[in-house]
Order: structure tokens, then sequence, then C-alpha cells
């Protein structure tokens, strides 16, 4: 059982061989519950090894792994991957099985009741926008990649693991593809409590998905951060540059609305909203939003543990107006427009792409604001 003040999944030490080639040297990281690691680095670095080395595909030459404090040694290596959801490139979907066959293997191994898997199987494939009328009976060679993807993805998550496992999941996509599933990804409610270890050797995938980064190089870690310490403050030279031809980038998905309106007033609708910065130990970039009408209730700017952020969750409009659509939903299913943790770069997609935008301000002054707010951004971090 998890318990509070413990890492999810802890490795000390870890080092393994094959033949001459030490491809894990001495690696050590905590991961804690519900958060995302995304193990990133150059093609043979040793990410696929150290991910097996947690559910224990792979065994050490040396060093520990434990989930939840137990020692993985300790437990037989089925039971533990069975708590273990694991996604790989290839997907590995059975070919004579269907969707919905695929999906309720591991459920149907630990013994749930064939009305419980057909349930969740309904409810896991309209999650990943693949309707179960038209596909839960389908063979997986009827899908395309993607959707073979979102398959891999609800098998992982069908028996409702605590810990999941990456390997490239959206390895095998086209960039548009890949970009569309890496944003449902990160909407899924089903994904957001977990704890979640990702491999990837994309750049931009690692920033949009990883609440923290390790880069690897040569089996060592280079640096174990957040995706703003990784870019903002690199640890060394290997990290620097292995950053350096996507900086602009990795800032306009780093950078949030918070930081860039930091100390702003901005107007939405007739409504002035303040973004107080509230600096605290935790990093540069918090903020408060106070807003200017009794009538419109600023709610949600909830506390979140897990970041140490506010969050705005919601603006309501009071009396509402046609034009102020919803774009997004929050776990309770209710409308958020945008939050202080939206990205210059999922602002400048929704001030491009869609024909009406809700936001309250145009490209040029996001632009503007996000050159200033990268200004502080790097003096706050250099001092
Ligand atoms: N079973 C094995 N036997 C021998 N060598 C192996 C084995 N598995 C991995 N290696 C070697 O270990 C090194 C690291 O491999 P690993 O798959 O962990 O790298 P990676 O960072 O995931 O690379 P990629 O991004 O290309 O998948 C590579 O040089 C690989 O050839």
């Amino acid at each position: 059982m998890p318990q509070p003040d413990l890492p999810v999944i802890r490795a000390t030490q870890l080092r393994k061989s094959f033949g001459p080639h030490a491809v894990v040297q001495g690696v050590s990281f905590e991961v804690a519950a519900g958060e995302t690691l995304v193990l990133l680095g150059p093609s043979g670095c040793g990410k696929t090894t150290l991910l097996k080395l947690l559910n224990r595909l792979i065994e050490p030459d040396s060093g520990t792994v434990e989930i939840n404090g137990l020692d993985v040694r300790e437990q037989r290596p089925e039971v533990l991957r069975r708590g273990m959801g694991y996604v790989i490139q290839q997907v590995g979907l059975l070919p004579h099985y269907t969707v919905a066959e695929n999906i309720a293997v591991v459920p149907r191994l630990l013994g749930h009741a064939p009305a419980a898997i057909a349930a969740r199987t309904e409810a896991l494939l309209t999650r990943l926008h693949l309707p179960p009328a038209r596909y839960a009976g389908q063979l997986p060679a009827q899908l395309s990649g993607g959707q073979q993807q979102r398959v891999g993805l609800a098998r992982a998550l069908a028996a409702d693991p605590p810990i999941i496992l990456l390997d490239e999941p959206f390895g095998a996509l086209d960039p548009i593809t890949r970009a569309s599933i890496r944003r449902e990804f990160r909407e899924l409610e089903e994904l957001k409590t977990k704890t979640v270890v990702l491999v990837t050797h994309d750049v931009t995938e690692a920033f949009e998905l990883a609440d923290r980064i390790m880069l690897l190089d040569g089996g060592r870690i280079q640096q174990l951060g957040t995706p703003r310490e990784l870019l903002f403050r690199p640890a060394n030279d290997f990290v620097r540059r292995f950053f350096a031809g996507e900086q602009l980038a990795l800032q306009l998905r780093t950078l949030t609305l918070g930081d860039v309106f930091a100390g702003r007033t901005l107007e939405i609708e007739g409504l002035t909203l303040d973004f107080e910065p509230n600096r605290t130990d935790s990093g540069p970039n918090q903020v408060e939003i106070k807003s200017s009408k009794p009538e419109i209730e600023l709610w949600g700017t909830e506390f979140e543990p897990k970041r140490t952020e506010f969050r705005l969750n919601q603006v309501i409009i009071d009396p509402p107006t046609s034009d102020f659509e919803p774009k997004r939903t929050d776990s309770e299913g209710q409308r958020v427009d945008f939050t202080v943790h939206t990205t210059v770069h999922e602002a400048l997609e929704a001030l491009t792409g869609a024909a009406t935008s809700t936001l309250p301000f145009t490209v040029a002054q996001l632009m503007a604001a996000f050159g200033e707010a990268l200004q502080r951004e790097e003096a706050a971090w250099k001092g």
C-alpha cells in the first residue's frame, strides 16, 4: 500500500552491464506518488534498460529497486508486473484477439468478474476515443497505428495498476498523430493519479509530459529535475547542448500564462484579473489571481499540494455570454477556459487554431509578455 511519505519507486545505485558494455552505471532516483518521470537521452544511453530494471524484465548486476518500500526481489515477477502497467512502442497486441479481448487479458488473469471487465473496457475505449460499438470487436490489424497505441494504453490501464511504465509509447506515429495522442494522454483523468515512468528520446515530448525529467548519457544521470530546471539551469555542457537546438520550442512549453502575466492585469469580458506574483521557496512562478467584480466568481484557486502552485479552475461569467465557449474541463467535468498552468505554446495554439478564441489577449500581446517573462525567468535562476 502506498504510504504518504514513501516514494512509490526508489532505485538505489543500479548497475547493469551487457558483456563489456556498462549500460547503467550507478543510477539512483525516486518517483513520488502521482508523479510523471520522463527518462530522456540519446539512443543507447540506457533508458529502456533502466525501465526494465523496474519491473524485473532485466535484473541488475547490483543495486536495488523498491516499490512502495518493498524490494522487488521479494516479489514474484508476475505479481510485481500486474501492479505495473507496461506499454511499449511495438504495442504487442495479440493479433487473434479482438480489441476487447486484448484489453481484458490482465483483468481476467486477476479473476475480475466478466461484467466488471466489460464495463471497464467500454469506459476505457470511450475515454480513448475508440467508440466501443465500432472498435471493441475489431482485430488489431484492422486498426491504424495510432488506434493500436490507444488500445495498448487501454490494456495497460485495464486492471487499474497504480504504476504505469511506458517505453516510447508514441514512437511509431507520425508527428501530427503523435502530438494529438500526447495531448489526449496528458488530459486523461485516469493517468493523473498514477505514478508514471515514460521513456522517450523526443525532447518536446519530455517537456510536455514530465513533472521531472531524468536526462541520461552513457548510463549515467546528467541531470534530474523539473523541465524548468533543466532548461534554465543546466547542470553541465551535455545538458546545455542537448536542448540547444530547441530552446524556443521548450521555453514556449515551459513558461505558463501564470509566468507570463505575473504582475499584470488582464481584461476578460469586462472583468479585471490581477495576476499577483506570489513567490514561494518552490520556484519563481507562483501567482494568485484576484477578481475585480463580485458577481464574477473566480473559484478553484486551490492549492495543489503535489505541485505547490495555485490553479485557476474556472471563470464564471454571470450572466453567461454566448461566445464564451468551454475549451477544457476539470476533474468535475466543469468548464476551464485557461489556467495559470496553460503553457504559452497551448495558448498560441488556441489563439491561432480556433475560429473564436476565448483568450483575452492577442498573439502580439502574448509574445511581448513572453519575452519579458523569459528575461525575468533567466534572471531568477541566475540569482
Ligand atoms: N539484452 C541485451 N544484450 C546486449 N546488449 C544490450 C541488451 N539490451 C540493451 N543492450 C545494449 O545496451 C545499450 C543501452 O540500450 P537501451 O535499450 O537501454 O538504450 P535506450 O537508451 O533505450 O536506446 P534507444 O533510445 O535507442 O531505445 C545499447 O548499447 C544496447 O545495445
